[in-house]
């Protein structure tokens, strides 16, 4: 496909901005290709600033489970904007979207907006230290929480993506207060337990693994987290901020029937603005300001726009049959894909929760980032290359989830596997 306006764009884009690209992953630097520079996108479509069209399952990292310029979250974007871009000071509508978050998480009996899932982890990791008066928290290798100092250590996604072990920038003083053990190692997490317990506030996961691929917790992990949390006073924070929404409405606490203290959300609940959440347990949330001492704000926190568009989103979440068409779509396109590494002789797994998945290079199965990492990321490259230059965007990384919108329609998906059957040959 001709992409000399993409290529153009970005050699302008790296004379001023870091590596082209506003955020590591975009930047295709593991693929070894230049990134497209998109112009516009509707429904399954991105269409790149050469005229390319391809069907997308990066979704802008996820919050577009509707599909791309979906009308009824345009329209309330746009319905909002014409009272005001943003105000500083409460609405309604952050009352109502609060009110559909609780209701969909009755755990979360409070919750407060911010603008980025970075910062709903952010703060519910203050907040855990507040409430416990404890320093320490327990993360797992491979998840991301953002990157926030205290999180970005052994962090998945563009830090997997492009090897770095620690970044430099977190004083050792921070990243010494974060444990992290393999992701489904329950044995581990206790022997860390036993050792950290009077100084550990919080464990904090993603509840299916969506940055290092797709890795859903093995039976009993999650609720045996669960139960060490409550035996020794710490709080689990499940950071929803991929999959609540996403693998069901009530996220993967609902499919799972496990609760966190605290719930991290982002990504769907702004319908493809910056958005963020966190919330909880009452006597935890209001430890926060301005009733308790915990500090934390936002200029655009709860911004009219967002919240808008959250609305939006949620109400086409709710309609009858969202969640089998995702379901139905997506078991089709994984099967599909597993299909097509069988002919090609390419040794494949596929990992799918709901309309999450991800097809690492390798035999599997895939329960920990140890395991993501043993990839073929060279296969993984070539795949990619093919795969975009026969109209299909996936995501530039061997350990970044894809995911399917309810824009994707079944010619959509058998479109996609015959560029998969293309693509693998010889891959
Ligand atoms: C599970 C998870 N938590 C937190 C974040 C951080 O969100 P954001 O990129 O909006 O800061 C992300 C994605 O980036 C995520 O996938
Ligand atoms: N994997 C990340 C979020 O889920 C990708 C978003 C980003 O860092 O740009």
């Amino acid at each position: 496909m001709p992409c000399s306006r993409s290529l153009e764009l970005f050699q302008r884009a790296n004379r001023v901005i870091p590596g082209g690209v506003n955020s590591p992953v975009r930047a295709f630097k593991a693929v070894g290709r230049h990134p497209l520079f998109i112009d516009r996108a509707e429904g399954s479509t991105l269409i790149d600033a050469d005229g390319n069209r391809y069907i997308d399952y990066v979704g802008s990292w996820g919050p577009m489970i509707a599909g791309h310029s979906h009308p009824k979250i345009v329209e309330a974007i746009r319905k909002a904007a014409g009272r005001g871009t943003s105000y500083g000071a409460p609405t309604a509508l952050e009352i109502d979207l609060a009110e559909q978050v609780c209701a969909a998480f009755p755990n979360m009996e409070q919750v407060r907006m911010v603008s980025s899932g970075t910062e709903a982890a952010m703060s519910a990791i203050r907040l855990a230290r507040g409430f416990t008066a404890r320093n320490k928290i327990l993360k797992f290798e491979g998840c991301y929480h953002g990157h926030a100092d205290s999180l970005l250590v052994e962090a998945g996604s563009g830090v997997a993506t492009f090897g770095i072990p620690a970044s430099p920038g977190v004083p050792a003083d921070f990243a010494r207060h974060t444990l992290t053990a393999p992701f489904n190692d329950l044995d581990r997490v206790k022997a860390l337990v036993e050792e950290h317990k009077a100084d550990l506030a919080a464990i904090i996961l993603e509840p299916i693994a969506g940055n290092m691929g797709c890795v859903p917790p093995q039976p009993g992990f999650l609720s045996g987290l669960r139960d060490l949390c409550d035996r020794h006073g710490m709080l689990l924070i499940v950071d929803e901020v991929m999959t609540g929404f996403r693998v069901a409405y009530g996220g993967a606490q609902q499919l799972y029937g496990v609760k966190g203290d605290l719930v991290c959300l982002g990504k769907i609940i702004g319908g493809g603005m910056p958005v963020g959440a966190f919330g909880g347990r009452r006597d935890i949330m209001r430890q926060l300001a301005p009733e308790g001492g915990v500090y934390q704000a936002g200029t655009l926190s709860g911004n009219p726009l967002a919240m808008s568009a959250g609305l939006a989103a949620l109400a086409l979440l709710r309609e009858e049959g969202v969640y089998e068409q995702l379901e139905e779509r997506s078991a089709c396109l994984a099967e599909g894909l597993r299909q097509a590494a069988t002919a090609a002789g390419v040794p494949a797994c596929l990992q799918r929760v709901g309309s999450m998945f991800c097809c690492y290079f390798q035999a599997g199965p895939v329960r920990s980032f140890a395991d993501a990492r043993a990839s073929d990321t060279r296969v993984f490259a070539t795949f990619f290359g093919n795969m975009l230059d026969n109209g299909v965007n996936l995501a530039p990384s061997q350990f970044e989830a894809g995911f399917v919108s309810l824009a994707h329609t079944p010619e959509d998906i058998d479109r996609t596997i015959e560029a998969a059957h293309r693509s693998l040959q010889g891959a």
